[in-house]
């Protein structure tokens, strides 16, 4: 029977299926920071188990550090705990860990691609909703909580209810000057952030295609966004050419049995999903948020639109994410100014993102009224940043690299944007008090936070 892509990798991981439908599903790779592991930990140690398959998990904090002076101990002691039981948990359970300074730490979902942790055909977890970030590779790769987490680092396997299949294809290419955010934003806004809650996404078409690797993860990594398990993409040369050298990569012999193995990975020509939703690339133009969940975006030429929705919740609760972000209906974004940008995140923290915001601010100054944190996604990255010069680049126009980590993408560290300040933010969700108790973010490709860093208001990159 024709098969999706999903279906092939789920089916190939399936130990059992028990009554009530979940499958028992084999994982072969489990990332683990330091915000949703202690109590999985403590729950091991209770019963006296050990961890089932140690050099299948490895554990990177990421959330609580701060991104400056890392070499230094933790002020906050909240944070310094956090990352403290991360580090004894993983040395205790005999786990690979890349502490904070390691040459490999980083975020969790920007680590495991690059070391080649990340492959094709995987299936992958973290107790973390982002980890469809690996999707990217044509791996399963979902996010589980707490208590999965423990299942998993105690017998490999995880219990889960089969998702249906959606396939949304974005054909055309992508104009000049938009990038796999934008895509993203376009497509949460259609489809809304509930729109694919129950499926995994397959997301095919001629634009995403001729994504790079680093947009492709910032495609997968906003699934989660809509509401569905997971997004994954194909493997294609591409993906190969990307993992191929990498660290934990399969060399010589192996991976050439890899490559042949991983060129099935691809849906039946006459394999059947259970919902089809189509795009046009040529319709998304650099797109920007304005209200408090990812799907409230527009183009940046638009005006914020009215409520579209025909019920009074609705339209109570999207006025008020209106008031709260100061902003009014049939209001033009486009020069509103910006206090913070924020370049950085699972989403947008690789280098390709720092070569985009380079190519703008280049030969330009930074806005006075602007605080701009960059901040790479992993010590990798920031090493690639200085071998391409792109380090002298933003420095030129007065801006400064931090240290790798999550940052101000969640106020879990001392990178918080203050009451009321508004950030132009590269990452993946604007919630009332995300970045900071007050704060509003504005949710945007690495592009348009450039302009912005450059001109102090929201601007369309393509005017610069
Ligand atoms: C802290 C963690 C559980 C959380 C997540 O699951 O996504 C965080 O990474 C986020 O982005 O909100
Ligand atoms: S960068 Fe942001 S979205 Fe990604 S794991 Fe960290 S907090 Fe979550």
């Amino acid at each position: 029977m024709a098969r999706t892509l999903f279906d092939k990798v789920w089916d190939a991981h399936a130990v059992n299926v028990i009554e009530g439908g979940s499958t028992q599903l084999y994982i072969d790779r489990h990332y683990c920071h330091e915000v949703t592991t202690p109590q999985a930990f403590d729950g091991l140690r209770r019963r006296g188990l050990k961890v089932f398959r140690p050099e299948r998990t490895i554990c990177s904090p990421d959330h609580n550090v701060p991104t400056m002076h890392q070499d230094q101990p933790i002020a906050d002691p909240v944070s310094r705990k956090q990352v403290e039981t991360l580090l004894r948990n993983a040395d205790e359970f005999g786990l690979t860990l890349f502490g904070l300074c390691h040459p490999k730490n980083g975020i969790i979902h920007v680590i495991g691609p690059e070391n080649g942790l990340t492959l094709p055909g995987y299936t992958i977890v973290c107790g973390d909703s982002h980890t469809s970030t690996h999707g990217a590779f044509g791996a399963v790769a979902f996010g589980i909580g707490t208590s999965e987490v423990e299942m998993v680092l105690a017998s490999q396997c995880i219990l889960q209810p089969k998702p249906k299949t959606m396939r949304i294809t974005v054909n055309g290419k992508l104009r000049d000057g938009v990038t796999a955010k934008d895509m993203a934003l376009y497509i949460i806004s259609k489809m809304t952030t509930g729109g694919a809650t129950g499926y995994f996404v397959e997301y095919a078409g001629e634009a995403v295609r001729n994504l790079s690797m680093e947009g492709r993860m910032t495609l997968c990594n906003l699934s989660i966004e809509m509401g569905a398990r997971g997004g994954m993409i194909a493997p294609d040369d591409t993906t190969f050419e990307y993992i191929k050298g990498r660290e934990y990569a399969p060399k010589g012999e192996a991976w050439d049995k890899a490559v042949a193995y991983w060129r099935t990975l691809r849906s039946d020509d006459d394999a059947a999903f259970d919902n089809e939703v189509v795009f046009d690339a040529a319709d998304i133009e650099p797109r920007i948020t304005f209200g408090t969940n990812p799907g409230m975006g527009m183009g940046i030429s638009e005006t914020i639109p009215a409520y579209d929705g025909d019920d009074e919740a609705g339209l109570l609760s999207y006025n008020k994410s209106l008031d709260y972000m100061e902003f009014k209906v049939g209001q033009k974004m486009e020069g509103v100014p910006v206090d913070y940008v924020f370049l950085g995140s699972c989403t947008n923290g690789r280098v390709e993102d720092f070569r985009a915001f380079a190519s703008i601010v280049k030969g330009r100054r930074k806005a006075d009224n602007v605080t701009a944190w960059l901040v790479p996604g992993s010590w990798s990255v920031l090493k690639q940043i200085k071998a391409e010069g792109l380090d002298r680049v933003l420095a030129d126009a007065g801006f400064e690299l931090r240290e790798p980590g999550c940052s101000a993408c969640l106020a879990m560290n001392d990178d918080k944007v203050p009451a009321g300040k508004l950030a132009v933010s590269t990452s993946n969700r604007n919630f009332e008090g995300r970045q900071g108790p007050g704060a509003r973010t504005v949710l945007a490709g690495p592009l348009v936070a450039a302009a912005a860093a450059i001109t102090g208001v929201i601007t369309d990159p393509r005017k610069l």
